[in-house]
């Protein structure tokens, strides 16, 4: 198991057909809830004002992780930023 902080900045090019954005978005959404179901994206939140997110993702590796942010269909539009997390020595639980 090996937990990730990602953020993610969303660029959607101006001129995209919107029909394509609007596929483009939902297929993202189906994407990303079908991979929230499986326990590997486990928090998904808003940048307040930002066409951001913060996630963390609980995958077995880098490479996985690596798999599935290659596989968003928003990937050529956005700019991400990736953290590997381990485990506090202070935390109780
Ligand atoms: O809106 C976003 O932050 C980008 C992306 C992440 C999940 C999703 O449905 O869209």
């Amino acid at each position: 198991m090996a937990l990730f902080h990602v953020r993610m900045d969303v660029h959607i090019p101006h001129d995209l057909d919107p029909e394509v954005r609007a596929q483009t978005v939902a297929r993202e959404k189906a994407y990303s809830q079908e991979l929230q179901r499986s326990g590997k994206w486990r928090e998904l939140w808003r940048i307040v004002g930002q066409y951001s997110n913060i996630s963390i993702f609980d995958v077995e590796s880098a490479d996985e992780l690596h798999e599935i942010l290659q596989g968003l269909p928003l990937f050529p539009y956005m700019d991400m930023q990736v953290m590997a997390l381990t485990r506090h020595p202070s935390r109780i639980d």
